[in-house]
């Protein structure tokens, strides 16, 4: 099988996690794109969605699902995201699409994060995928420093020959080199360095299911 079936495989998979009646948490990416193609088949099933992106809203709403502010609703039943890694504990790392403050919300909004991922997402330890870092753009150069002093090697991710803006209107450092042996205190303390909005380490709303894309069909993983 492809990548691209794999990951078309999964995103039908979550289906089962979504809950009748209820408002869906929908992450971002290539994969979730194909959640939201699956969603859109019970659409009149669910009450909506809260999105973590403008791209997924865009999808949402091209596919007629209502997308509320996170806001206006309280906690969700089930957040459906990717990860660009996964490790056996249900930590990841995320935010290759620049997603990753947005997902890091609406996942702290809802009682269980369902991960669809290929099975190449998979990792011992997190670390190989450049870690995504969103920052307020005057403290880059502190905060490459920062993570220099810590043996890695941030550059900042450019779009067209010029810095990518979030959807948050700052920017992303993709950090290299690093080995995060403690996802859980590697997260809380690049979390409180001034001028990080967030860190893709994601130890403190890790998932709690993987749908794994493998040859032999979806393995669900629960942490
Ligand atoms: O910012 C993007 C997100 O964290 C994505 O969920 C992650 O990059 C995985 O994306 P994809 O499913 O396209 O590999």
């Amino acid at each position: 099988m492809t990548q691209n079936e794999l990951k078309t495989l999964v995103g039908q998979a979550a289906l089962q996690y979504v809950v009748p009646g209820e408002i869906i948490g929908v992450g971002t990416g290539s994969t979730v794109n194909k959640f939201i193609d699956a969603l859109a088949t019970m659409k009149d099933q669910i009450k909506g969605a809260v999105s973590s992106s403008v791209a997924s809203t865009e999808r949402l709403l091209a596919l007629g699902i209502p997308v509320f502010d996170a806001n206006e609703v309280g906690e969700l039943a089930v957040y459906v995201d990717g990860a660009d890694e996964i490790d056996g504990r249900g930590h990841m790392v995320k935010g290759g699409g620049a997603a990753l403050t947005r997902e890091k919300i609406v996942a702290a909004q809802s009682r269980q994060f369902v991960c669809i991922a290929d099975a190449s997402k998979k990792v011992e330890a997190l670390g190989a995928f450049p870690l995504p870092v969103e920052v307020i753009p005057m403290a880059s150069a502190r905060i490459t420093r920062q993570f220099a002093a810590m043996g890695g090697t941030a550059t900042l991710r450019l779009k067209d020959g010029a810095p990518l803006v979030t959807d948050n209107g700052q920017h992303i450092l993709d950090v290299r080199g690093l080995h995060i042996t403690d996802p859980l205190a590697f997260e809380s303390e690049v979390n409180q360095w001034p001028g990080v909005v967030t860190v893709g380490v994601f130890a403190h709303q890790k998932a709690q299911v993987c749908l794994l894309g493998t040859e032999q069909g979806v393995l669900t993983l629960t942490y």
